[in-house]
């Protein structure tokens, strides 16, 4: 009903704020947008679930997220999907995996600076009911 879409719009409203916050960070560029399968045409092989920042940014818009816990589960794929694609010890690699790691970082630490668990249980909550 009423307070439940007002709730998910505030939701939504959340996401969109740290995926913007994450989407203007120079440290995250490789992140903003799906890995170019021509340039890296082995990526799919590799990665099975691919994800970034701007198709966050896209499932939001789609009502895709009903809980903060279901968009962190796609916005961990973003860092994991980087450890895995760039496990060697060359440069590119390392640097590629230093990013990863400062995304995660910076992603759990904006949304336990700025989620009230209580408006997470009630989004968890309402989960339920449906
Ligand atoms: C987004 C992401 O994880 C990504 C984009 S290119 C890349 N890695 C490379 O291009 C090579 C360096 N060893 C493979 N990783």
């Amino acid at each position: 009903e009423e307070q439940e879409e007002d709730m998910q719009r505030e939701l939504r409203c959340f996401l969109r704020h740290i995926t913007e916050r994450l989407y203007l960070d120079r440290r995250f560029k490789t992140f903003t947008k799906p890995v170019d399968t021509v340039q890296v045409p082995d990526y799919l092989q590799v990665i099975k679930q691919p994800m970034d920042l701007s198709s966050l940014l896209t499932n939001i818009d789609k009502h895709k997220y009903i809980t903060v816990n279901e968009f962190v589960r796609d916005a961990d794929l973003i860092w994991n999907n980087a450890l895995t694609y760039n496990p060697d010890s060359a440069t590119l690699d390392r640097k590629i995996r230093h990013r990863a790691h400062a995304l995660k970082d910076a992603l759990h630490a904006i949304i336990r600076e700025h989620l009230d668990p209580e408006f997470e249980k009630a989004c968890e909550a309402m989960k339920e009911r449906r």
